[in-house]
């Protein structure tokens, strides 16, 4: 436990640097007040006038906007008036929302992430992403969101939980803090969270199994299998459905996450969007020593093409997700799976 405060951590980070550094802490200052507001209409639960029930509405992304969605949205955005942002683009927006031209930097943001559980009081949360903007004559404000998740110069999220934690990082370690109810401030709980390599617990939502391709199928078949199959050792599975539920509990005691494409309608590149939800969950996933994917290619390589797009997401830790990968790409691992499973060869036609 360390105890500094996020406002005396990130003056440590920036120091006297009068530098792009200093705005990026500037915005996470920004966004953390928004998030205490928010966290305050969640504690609420059904006694809060905004909680219940959805707009009517969707989202950019065809999603059904629940009435917590758009406010959160609103307090995000508006917190960010003022701050050194050129553009904001939220997952309840289809288009980025020119702020200032002046400014260099770019917000991506997923305001309520896990919104389909807020009725269930489980966990959900607020994603960020923070990019530098794209600048050029007559430059559209969606190219600064259309860069690799490798150019973020922060990436965090607000777990409205239990305890309302901060997990971020400014790409040189990922480090948590908790809101003390004290203190009245967010406080370094974990430092340089480090996720451990190996792990024996799986999260995925097995309801979607008979829509999978054949590999992750097969991941998922031989780590049911436990001590009697390939891996030799007993699984464990969670799936709270709330991505950065799941990222925490990743986090905090190691574990892979799966959410694949599949054969659905609409599910061909999985659920997650890459620009404000794969994106940065990569880089605090990365930043803490594990690896994120969409199953065989690096998640903060892919370069977007447009800002809702989806993208199949495998995080965690860094010896499983490696295993993922050669599922689906190495002949040999149907001949680690023999005797036992031969006969469902990886490969067959
Ligand atoms: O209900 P499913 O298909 O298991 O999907 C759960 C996933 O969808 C999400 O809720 C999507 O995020 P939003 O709630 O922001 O749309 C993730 O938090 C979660 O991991
Ligand atoms: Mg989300
Ligand atoms: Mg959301």
């Amino acid at each position: 436990m360390s105890g500094a405060t996020l406002e005396a951590y990130l003056a440590s980070c920036t120091g006297n640097r009068d530098d792009i550094a200093r705005e990026v802490a500037a915005v996470i200052q920004r966004l953390a007040m928004a998030a205490l507001e928010v966290r305050k209409l969640v504690n609420q639960g059904a006694l809060g006038t905004a909680f219940n029930g959805t707009r009517g509405g969707s989202n950019a992304d065809g999603d059904l906007q629940k009435e917590l969605d758009v406010l959160c949205d609103d307090l995000f955005l508006s917190c960010l008036q003022g701050a050194p942002v050129a553009c904001y683009a939220s997952e309840e927006l289809e288009n980025p929302v020119l702020l200032d031209p002046n400014a260099r930097l770019a917000v991506a943001i997923d305001p309520l992430d896990g919104s389909s559980n807020i009725d269930t009081n489980i966990s959900i949360g607020t994603v960020f992403s923070v990019l530098p903007a794209v600048k050029g004559p007559g430059s559209d404000p969606v190219q600064s969101f259309l860069q690799p998740g490798n150019r973020q110069l922060a990436a965090g999220f607000f777990l409205y939980g239990p305890q309302t934690a901060l997990v971020l990082s400014l790409g040189k370690g990922t480090e948590i803090f908790i809101f003390s109810n004290r203190l009245g401030c967010f406080v370094q709980g974990y430092k340089s969270v480090n996720i451990a390599e190996r792990t024996s617990e799986f999260a995925i939502n097995m309801s979607n199994y008979r829509h999978w391709e054949e590999a992750i199928r097969l991941y998922v078949d031989d780590c049911l299998a436990g001590s009697e199959g390939p891996r030799e050792r007993d699984f464990n599975m969670r799936w709270i459905a709330s991505l950065v539920a799941d990222t925490y509990r990743i986090l905090a005691r190691g574990g892979i996450f799966l959410y694949p494409a599949d054969g659905r309608k609409g599910y061909s590149q999985g659920r997650l969007r890459l620009v404000y939800e794969a994106n940065p969950i990569a880089f605090i996933i990365e930043n803490a020593g594990g690896a994120a994917t969409t199953s065989v290619t690096r998640i903060l390589d892919l370069v977007p093409e447009n800002l809702h797009q989806r993208v199949p997401l495998v995080f965690g830790s860094r010896r499983e997700v490696a295993r993922v990968a050669r599922y689906h790409v190495d002949p040999n691992m149907i001949g680690e799976r023999a005797p036992l499973f031969g006969k469902r060869g990886l490969f067959r036609a």
